[in-house]
Formats: structure tokens, sequence, C-alpha cells
């Protein structure tokens, strides 16, 4: 990342970039930690409780091994080292969401994300091979491959307990939202943000929700996610290393009628470290139809007298994630942008 010249394209308003004080974490209310190793009743009410607040939580006793997730940012960590040309070979061409993206100014004019990101697609026709090979020799190739891999099947293994979970604090059945997942579209990211001692006027991610269904994420030591709470103030999650941090998305929010709500957050950069985050993205297939589960819909009184149901706009994730890629720059408003947008296009066609 060029850090003199283009400098301008990153700048935020001042006053846009509060920064976190040190030591001082979002509480248990803002972003409860649960326990997975828990009773099943014990865990469903609260996760139930953390999506109805603020949509994050982070989970501990996962099941995914602590071993894994190191040798993964050990392996991003590399990676991000590389010299510029040699991960330019993988570069994210315009539209696709895919490969690496060292800089956004060619896609973003201003306030510009202070990061550097390497994205694949887990699917069972996965990219990653694709992206890997232009970057490592043959024989790195394999090994960071199956890692990746390997981490990608835990996330999913994850997604599908957590999914489970969440169904069931909407008191569905645990099975009942598999079908949207079954063949999902999921997203792995790498993210490193350089850091700089202009900090306090750049953000690593602006204030966003995540368009996905749901997120996992693992933060390093160095720390800099943040959820705006319900005092309309930004928390730092506190980074843990035996921990995963879990947030409601947009897709989610259109799927339960709005019941759990994507939560808004960012990123902030450190003065003198890297920061590395592995995220990952799990999405519906990409024509699954999404639109409120029938269960989740109460019409009002005078509704069910005419037998009206509410209007709500279906869509799917290639729709959501080509809005995201072509068309929108992600941020607090994307779902209602998207809505607006579909609208239009059904209109006019
Ligand atoms: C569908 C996506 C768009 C983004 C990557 C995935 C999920 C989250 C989105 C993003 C991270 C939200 C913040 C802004 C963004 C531009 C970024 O900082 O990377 C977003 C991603 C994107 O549009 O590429
Ligand atoms: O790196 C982080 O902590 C946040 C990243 C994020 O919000 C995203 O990629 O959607
Ligand atoms: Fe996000």
């Amino acid at each position: 990342m060029n850090t003199s010249c283009e400098l301008e394209s990153y700048v935020w308003p001042r006053g846009d970039c509060s920064l976190p004080e040190h030591g001082k974490f979002a509480s248990q209310q803002d972003v409860p930690t649960i326990d997975l190793a828990g009773g099943s009743k014990a865990k469903v009410d609260e996760i139930g409780r953390a999506c109805r607040q603020s949509g994050f939580f982070q989970v501990v006793n996962h099941g995914v091994d602590h071993e894994l997730v190191n040798q993964v940012h050990a392996s991003a960590r590399q990676f991000f080292e590389f010299p510029s040309d040699t991960k330019l070979r993988a570069a994210r061409s315009a539209g696709n969401s895919f490969g690496f993206a060292g800089k956004f100014a060619g896609r973003f004019k201003s306030k510009c994300p202070w990061k550097e990101t390497f994205s694949l697609q887990y699917t069972p026709n996965s990219n990653i091979k694709d992206y890997m090979i232009k970057v490592y020799t043959a024989e790195q190739h394999e090994q960071h491959c199956a890692l990746y891999e390997t981490y990608c099947k835990a996330m999913e293994k994850l997604g599908r307990e957590l999914i489970e979970l969440i169904a069931q604090s909407l008191e569905l059945a645990p099975d009942a939202l598999h079908s949207y997942f079954d063949d999902g579209f999921s997203i792995f990211r790498m993210n490193m943000y350089p850091p700089s001692e202009h900090f306090s006027r750049l953000l690593g991610t602006g204030p966003h929700t995540d368009p996905c269904a749901l997120t996992i994420l693992h933060q390093d030591e160095v720390g800099g996610l943040q959820v705006y709470n319900r005092d309309e103030t930004w928390v730092t999650v506190e980074p843990r290393a035996d921990a995963f941090v879990i947030s409601i998305g947009d897709t989610f929010q259109a799927l339960c009628n709005h019941r759990y709500k994507s939560a808004k957050h960012r990123a902030v950069i450190h003065a003198t470290r890297a920061r590395h985050s592995l995220v990952f993205f799990i999405n519906p297939g990409l024509d699954t139809v999404i639109r409120p589960i029938p269960e989740l819909v109460v019409k009002s009184k005078e509704d069910e007298e005419q037998d009206r149901e509410r209007p709500c706009v279906e869509f799917n994730w290639g729709q959501l994630l080509e809005f995201t890629q072509k068309h929108y720059r992600t941020d607090v408003h994307t779902l209602d942008a998207f809505e607006s947008y579909l609208r239009k296009t059904s209109q006019a066609a």
C-alpha cells in the first residue's frame, strides 16, 4: 500500500475514527461471550438474547482447534509479507469479490479502507487452489491450500452449529434453516491492516453491516474491531485468542423477518502494529430465494382479517453480492438500498 502520496483518499472526516480507550472493552451486555460447551437450553437463550440486543457475540469452547487457527494466521501473515508484485499475481479483478486487493482506491474515490485483503470462495467448487497457485510454489501451494480447506470446513461446521442454535432461539426446529445453506456460497477473507502514524484519521473497515447471513471472525491480539452499541457509542471487541466473534448479517435479518438485526461495526487502525483478522462469511446458495420465513411473519390483526401478506422483497445472495460489488458500496444502509434497487429494477423490467 502506498502510504505517502495517496493518503488523501483514505482520510475520514475528523471525529469519525474515535479510538478505543486502551484496555477498555465492550461490556458483556454489548458483546456477550457465550460458552458453546454449556447446556443446550442455556446456549439457545444466551444466543437469542445476544441476537436481539446487539447481533454481536463471542463464542468460546467452539471446538475449533486452536493450533489450526494459529497456523492460518501464520500463513496469512506470510502471504501479506510477500512483495506487492507477488500478491498482485492473485489480484482481484473489477466487479469480482475474490483475490488480493492491496488498496481499494481503484474502486472507491474517498474514505478508502486502510487494509489489504485476500478473499477466497469456499464452496464444493472452491477457487482456493486457482488463486494460491499464482502466488506459491507447487509444494507450498499444496500445504497452504490444505490448511485453508481444513479451516473453511471447520468454519462451516461451526456455522452449522450456530445456525441450529439461532433457529432454536427463534422457536424453529434446529434444522429449519439448513436448506438455505446446504449449497451455500461462503467467502473466506484474510485481512491485514497496516499500521499508520495517521491512525486517528483512517479506518481499516468503515462503518457497515455485513451483507452476508452470518460472520465468523477471528482477530489477532492487536484488536480494533468495534461495534456500535445501543448507547450509540463505538465499543471495542476484546481480542481473545480462544474466541470467535459472531455477527448477524443483512441476509439473515431479511430471512428472519428483521427479528434479529445486522450489527453496525468497523475496524480501526493501530499506530505501530499491523493487525490481522480471518473472516468467514456464511451465505446461502447464489440462487436460493430469501424471503421472511413464514413462521416468523406475524400478520397484523387487520392483515389477518383481510388475509393480506406484509409486502416483502425476495432476493438471492447472487443478487446482493452483485449489488455490493457493482452498484453500491457496502455501508450501514445496504439492505434498504438493495430493497429500493430491487423494487426499481423490477418495475423497470
Ligand atoms: C459481500 C461482501 C462485500 C464486502 C466483502 C463481503 C462481505 C463484507 C463487505 C465489506 C467488508 C463491508 C465493508 C466495506 C467493504 C468494501 C470492505 O471494506 O472490504 C466490503 C466488502 C466489499 O465490498 O468487497
Ligand atoms: O477485521 C475486522 O475486525 C472486521 C472486518 C469486517 O468487518 C469485514 O470484513 O466485514
Ligand atoms: Fe464486517
